[in-house]
């Protein structure tokens, strides 16, 4: 037998981000967008039944996020949406008088899920519309379907109110039943959150959650389904429970040594999270591994974190696309696997290519101590206290996307494109002379994207032109894909940012992104362990850093946004990760002169969970996220050692903060922090504002540091 956990909805050409966004701008309606959504569903199924896939999941499109929708499942809607025109959009984007609900990362992955607020008064309902509703759609295209839904202990976990399991089981109760009384077979409760390590508590609430739904008398065949990881301590525990499946993620979990005796295992062998074709013979070892009543054999997760088909990409080389599986060919290899399982067949295809050499990891990354290089700056850089600088973007204007997409599409040349690009540097260069700023940026109107960019001219990396994923929302990326040894044929951004420090005596800062947050932000190789991958990616970063030293730049940043987010879902194997990503940062920027000043910028990182890490980078100054995660920050980073700019300036939202307001914050910042220390700067790069909110907020910074500076004497 073979399925699949969950399959892509935005649709093969971003169908689904259309749709909502003619929607959200009161373009179309509410029922015009319910009838793209059919669209997409009914072409889904319609595919997956057409490669051959045994069972169906059902329930996996959503309008926005899966995590909200089970929050409506179980009636858990805060009242103050209750009243809005739209309850569901009000909560994932927020109205004129109301904020979203929060948003964050799904477990180590680039999708982020909407965080269902559940506080001790909330009662919940069962509303179990919508999967009935794909239940009955898809029944009359003929199709039977199982259900997805995320199930009772994760949901919890993720909305930090897990002692709400006693109210929630009756709700999950009443649709079981439902669901039996529609005449569905099988029931998919997604349970990613066992994947992480687990109290002895939540490995009770674990049991007590089964074995209450497995004791229903009328309900569906339940599968619990794990993915990103081994299912650990939970394992045994889940397989005392009286549910009839389990679905294990064998890609990055092991194959249980204990038999799985009267359950069904649904092997997951083909990655959800990757983009490679799967090896078939280490599959089929896995699967005959598994020792259990029956085995359906599956994809390792949702396949909702890969992208639709490589049929669209005719421009990569042939030899790259040979190696390539996006959703569909994912399908196609379930499907085989499970032919070959049958028929005990031994499989067709030689091993993939070889293993490239790894690099080297100990070459010492030695830069001075931090008090030398300090002195060394300060007599080049000659700065003022609380420094002025911003985060590398500046907006991007309409003018320049339309003109990257005529080059693109060969309506431009790249000539007039060039010349377009240094209109935009000189203006940004004079934007913030005008305005005073004491450090200034090229304003990176070049980049499309800060990790594409890069993708596109180092080797060894793929840009596809259809292999969007879902980030959130309407929101996709299109992650480029590691594929070979990564090298820097020629320098990348240097003539951009020499160009814009030949138009000032003001130090300009080159602006690179690390290794880290490129490959976070990729689809990783996967015949080379990652850190391999990043050092690799270091050592070509590094030659730009040397080269941009050489061409007159004494302020180089290498942002690490992503650190965070390759960091390991189990405790035991973070210190570890953490040990190399800080290793491969130091092999990127040691290569810098004592005098040359490296900067690191991270948001949306919580930085104050991985401080120590931050602080092993040896950045001489650091640039964070603050406005919005405010008091914690500051607390956390009391008595930081090196250049520290928490940002005074919340960039996500279109409102200029006053100069008073600036204030208040960078005195709170001096608080925590001696004033040689502190630099004035925003939360994050300004690409998504315009340039009259930038230059009035950025107006109001300069007018605060400046006050500042003059109490300070
Ligand atoms: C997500 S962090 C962004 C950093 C980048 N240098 C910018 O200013 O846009
Ligand atoms: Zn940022």
């Amino acid at each position: 037998m073979s399925t699949v956990l969950g399959y892509p909805r935005i649709g093969p050409r971003r169908e689904l981000k259309r749709a909502l966004e003619s929607y959200w701008d009161g373009r179309s309606t509410r029922r015009e967008l319910e009838e793209e959504g059919a669209r997409l569903r009914a072409a889904t199924w319609r595919r997956l039944a057409e490669l051959g896939l045994g069972e169906l999941p059902s329930n996996t499109f959503s309008f926005y996020d899966q995590v909200l929708d089970t929050a409506v499942l179980l009636g858990a809607v805060p009242e103050r949406y209750q009243t809005a025109e739209d309850p569901y959009f009000a909560m994932a984007r927020g109205t004129d008088g109301l904020a979203p609900l929060r948003m964050t990362k799904w477990f180590d992955t680039n999708y982020h899920y909407i965080v269902p607020e559940i506080g001790p008064e909330t009662v919940f309902t069962l509303d179990a519309a919508k999967p009935l509703a794909e239940v009955r759609e898809a029944r009359a295209l003929g199709h039977e379907t199982r259900p997805v839904i995320v199930g009772p202990v994760t949901f919890l976990l993720l909305s930090g109110a897990l002692d709400r399991l006693e109210d929630v089981l009756g709700p999950y109760a009443d649709l079981l039943a439902a669901l039996a009384a529609e005449g569905v077979a099988w029931v998919q409760l997604d349970e990613p959150a066992l994947v992480t390590d687990l109290t002895p508590a939540q490995l009770d609430a674990v049991r007590a959650a089964y074995d209450r739904l497995g004791a229903l008398s009328a309900r569906p065949r339940i599968l619990v389904a794990s993915y990103f990881g081994d299912l650990g301590a939970a394992l045994p525990v889940l397989a005392a429970t009286p549910v009839e499946a389990i679905g294990l993620d064998l890609v990055r979990g092991r194959v249980p040594e204990t038999p799985l005796d009267g359950k069904t295992v649904v092997a997951g062998v083909v990655s959800g999270r990757d983009v490679w074709r799967t090896d078939p013979g280490r599959a089929l070892a896995r699967l005959r591994a598994v020792r259990a009543d029956r085995v359906v054999v599956s994809t390792s997760c949702s396949l909702q974190h890969v992208p639709y088909s490589t049929a669209a990409e005719d421009d990569l080389a042939p030899e790259l696309l040979s190696r390539l599986a996006f959703a569909e060919e994912k399908v196609a290899e379930v499907v085989e696997l499970a032919r070959l399982l049958a028929e005990g067949a031994a499989p067709a295809v030689p091993e993939g290519p070889a293993a490239a050499a790894a690099p080297d990891h100990v070459r010492p990354a030695a830069r001075s101590p931090y008090p030398v290089r300090a002195a060394a700056q300060a007599g080049h850089l000659n700065l003022p206290k609380l420094p002025t600088t911003t985060i590398g973007s500046f907006p991007q204007t309409g003018e320049l996307r339309r003109a990257r997409a005529e080059v693109a599409a060969g309506k431009l040349a790249e000539g007039d494109y060039e010349a377009l690009v240094r209109r935009e540097i000189e203006h940004a260069v004079q934007v913030q002379e005008d305005l005073g700023l004491d450090v200034l940026v090229h304003g990176e109107p070049e980049r499309n994207d800060m990790v594409q960019y890069f993708a596109e001219h180092l080797d060894g990396f793929a840009v596809t032109k259809h292999g969007w994923v879902q980030s959130y929302g309407s929101r996709c990326t299109r992650p480029p894909i590691i594929h070979g040894d990564v090298r820097r044929p020629e320098p990348i951004t240097v003539r951009w940012a020499a160009y814009a420090q030949s138009l000032t005596g003001r130090p300009v800062k080159g602006m690179l992104t690390g290794p880290v947050t490129i490959v976070a932000w990729s689809f990783d190789r996967d015949d080379l362990p990652v850190r391999d991958v990043v050092c690799q990616v270091a050592d070509a970063i590094a030659e730009e850093v040397r080269d941009l030293e050489a061409a007159g730049l004494s302020v180089i940043q290498v942002d690490e946004p992503a650190l965070r987010e390759l960091l390991p879902l189990r405790a035991a194997e973070q210190p570890a990760y953490l040990e190399w990503a800080v290793a491969a940062y130091r092999r990127a920027t040691a290569v810098a002169a004592d005098r040359t000043q490296i900067h690191t910028h991270l948001c949306y990182s919580d930085a104050d969970q991985i401080l120590a890490a931050i602080d092993g980078l040896d950045a001489d100054v650091t640039t964070i996220e603050s406005a919005r995660s405010g008091r914690r920050i500051l607390d956390a980073v009391s008595g930081y050692s090196r250049g520290l700019g928490p940002g005074v300036y919340d960039i996500h939202s279109p409102r200029v903060p006053s100069a008073e307001e600036v204030g208040e914050r960078l005195a709170a910042t001096l608080k925590v922090l001696p004033a040689e220390r502190v630099w004035v700067n925003p939360d994050c790069g300004l690409k998504t504002r315009t340039y009259p909110q930038v230059e009035a907020s950025l107006g109001n910074v300069v007018t605060a540091a400046r006050r500042l500076r003059e109490t300070l004497g």
